[in-house]
């Protein structure tokens, strides 16, 4: 599996404010490039947390790319997934509307009534790994969703999650949008959250810089090296 992981960020590396509120860091242009990285993927992939946060939708805004994926015989929308561990998706998030399939990465220690009922609400839920308290296992929740046929998997965030793929070894590209803003906030999400590296650390090509609106993306390869 392919994995691109994609955020906005502000120059100090923030993706939202203290308060976890979602926050418009990059603009219109930079908008419908995100469009075509998720019109590249078979699924999007974001934690509970951004979902409780957020509630972000993960489809096309492009019509014209939704058409597109249809002519080559595949669904209109990307998959979409999140990593939640307990069930937590709220069952009316407007993730779980029948825009695209949306598959819930939990762990067992979801309950049989919470399962049951965002199945209700629309969801195929997949459990994974162990009730071990770290979260869902990220590289065992990848293999599923490849058995699944997601070969191309975009990771839009947040933090957590971010930082767990890293953690997982399972990125291979990596684009971040620096806004020209200033967030602050010593509480405040960043690109990588999570226990942070101490000793290794995953090791990035710089592979390009364009400018979006009135930022610029930085684009990287991610070498199976650490140093
Ligand atoms: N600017 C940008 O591009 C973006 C900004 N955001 C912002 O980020 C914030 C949300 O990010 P954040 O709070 O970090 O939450 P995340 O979206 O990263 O979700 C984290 C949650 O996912 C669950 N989870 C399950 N398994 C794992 C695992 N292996 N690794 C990590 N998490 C796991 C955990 O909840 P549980 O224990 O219940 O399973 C965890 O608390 C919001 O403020 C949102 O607006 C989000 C996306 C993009
Ligand atoms: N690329 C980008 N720029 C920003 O400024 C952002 N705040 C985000 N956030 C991400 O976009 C998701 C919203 O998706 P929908 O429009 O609802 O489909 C949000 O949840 C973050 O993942 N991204």
């Amino acid at each position: 599996m392919h994995v691109v992981v994609n955020a906005a960020q502000s120059v100090d590396g923030k993706l939202a404010t203290r308060r976890r509120e979602q926050l418009r860091i990059s603009g219109a242009e930079d908008f419908d490039r995100v469009d075509r990285v998720r019109a590249a993927a078979d699924a999007v992939l974001v934690g509970v947390g951004t979902v409780i946060a957020d509630d972000p939708h993960l489809t096309l805004d492009e019509e014209d790319r939704r058409v597109e994926r249809l002519r080559n015989g595949r669904p209109g929308n990307p998959a979409r997934v999140v990593v939640d561990s307990t069930g937590r998706t709220p069952a009316d998030a407007r993730i779980l509307d029948d825009a695209a399939t949306t598959y819930l990465l939990v762990s067992p220690a979801t309950s049989d009534e919470r399962r049951e009922a965002l199945e209700i609400a629309g969801a195929e839920v997949v459990v994974v790994g162990d009730d071990d308290g770290d979260g869902v296992d990220i590289a065992t929740g990848f293999d599923a969703l490849a058995e699944r046929g997601i070969d191309r998997l975009m990771v839009e965030g947040g933090g957590e999650v971010i930082y767990s793929c890293f953690a997982a070894g399972v990125v291979d590209e990596l684009h971040v949008y620096v806004g020209s803003m200033v967030i602050g906030g010593r509480d405040a999400p960043t690109l990588a959250d999570g226990e942070g590296f101490t000793e290794s650390f995953p090791r990035l090509d710089l592979v390009g810089t364009e400018r979006f609106d009135d930022g610029v993306v930085l684009s990287y390869e991610v070498g199976n090296g650490e140093s």
